[in-house]
């Protein structure tokens, strides 16, 4: 999928929402664990009340891989069930060894064929550009996180004054251009923004953070106005869990909407 895809889906819909299907079986609606693959009903119900009010759906791994094989198996039929405009994104933050890394890019553009795989930097450029021979595919390096602990290495200030994460952003920006590479960054940071902003001007960021992390949606939309918007929005358990009885999907196409109508606000 080209950038050129995501503004169209984008302008098309008034929105730059990414829905994550962090689906965990103990937090499923009671009334679907009776059905074959719990999982894969939880999700198609939620991608059939979503998938008008949003451009991307992000499966986090560790929810299926958690299951074994199974889990798995749901995963691929997730994958397979969301329509092809939407961008998809294996959150699975690898990175390893050259060889290694090459096939985790394998495993999830080839076996799996999701347009984007989230790369953690740590073990530096080897690691990373195996994810980047894949034409059409994409990598969303780790830059600056959501989480309490993105504190402890990426923010720490290196010999040059710069914080570790603008190195890694400086750096990476060196691989892989805008159309094959975005940066997550978390909602959490809004004062960073604008630095970031400055950084990478035309690279995609994937924000998650807002809603369960408490990150806010209004303040962040600015960051994203050049062009049509450059930011796809994550939001997981403040949409897919919004309700937890047999109409879960319409509470959650309700949260959806909700995001939806403050990004059709922004997009003018
Ligand atoms: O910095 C990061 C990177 C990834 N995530 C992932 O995004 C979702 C957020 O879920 P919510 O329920 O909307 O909080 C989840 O899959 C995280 O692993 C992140 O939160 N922060």
């Amino acid at each position: 999928m080209t950038r050129n895809d995501i503004f169209e889906q984008i302008q098309q819909k008034r929105s730059y929402l990414c829905v994550g299907l962090d689906t965990d079986i103990n937090r499923i609606p009671k009334h679907l664990l009776d059905r074959e693959d719990p999982v894969f009903e939880f999700n198609k119900q939620i991608i059939d009340a979503t998938k008008d009010l949003c451009v991307s759906y992000k499966p986090n791994l560790a929810f299926y891989e958690a299951m074994g094989p199974a889990g798995w198996e749901s995963l691929a039929k997730t994958l397979e069930y969301i329509p092809r405009e939407h961008f998809t994104i294996a959150d699975a933050k690898r990175g390893d060894i050259g060889n290694t890394s090459g096939l985790y890019a394998r495993a999830f553009f080839d076996t799996l064929d999701f347009d984007a795989v989230t790369v953690a930097p740590y073990m530096g450029e080897d690691s990373v550009k195996p994810f980047l021979e894949f034409p059409g595919k994409w990598v969303i390096l780790l830059a600056l996180t959501s989480n309490k602990g993105s504190g402890d290495f990426q923010l720490t200030i290196q010999e040059n004054g710069q914080p570790l994460y603008e190195k890694v952003m400086r750096r990476a920006m060196e691989w892989g251009s805008p159309e094959q590479l975005m940066f997550v960054v978390g909602a959490t940071h809004p004062q960073k923004f604008e630095e970031i902003r400055r950084i990478a001007p035309e690279h995609f960021l994937l924000v998650p953070g807002v809603g369960a992390q408490g990150g806010d949606l209004e303040g962040l939309s600015r960051y994203g106005k050049n062009d049509l918007v450059g930011l796809l929005v994550n939001s997981s358990r403040g949409i897919i869990y919004a309700g937890d009885g047999p109409d879960f999907a319409a509470q959650a196409r309700a949260a959806a909407e909700k995001v939806q109508q403050q990004m059709a606000a922004v997009l003018g």
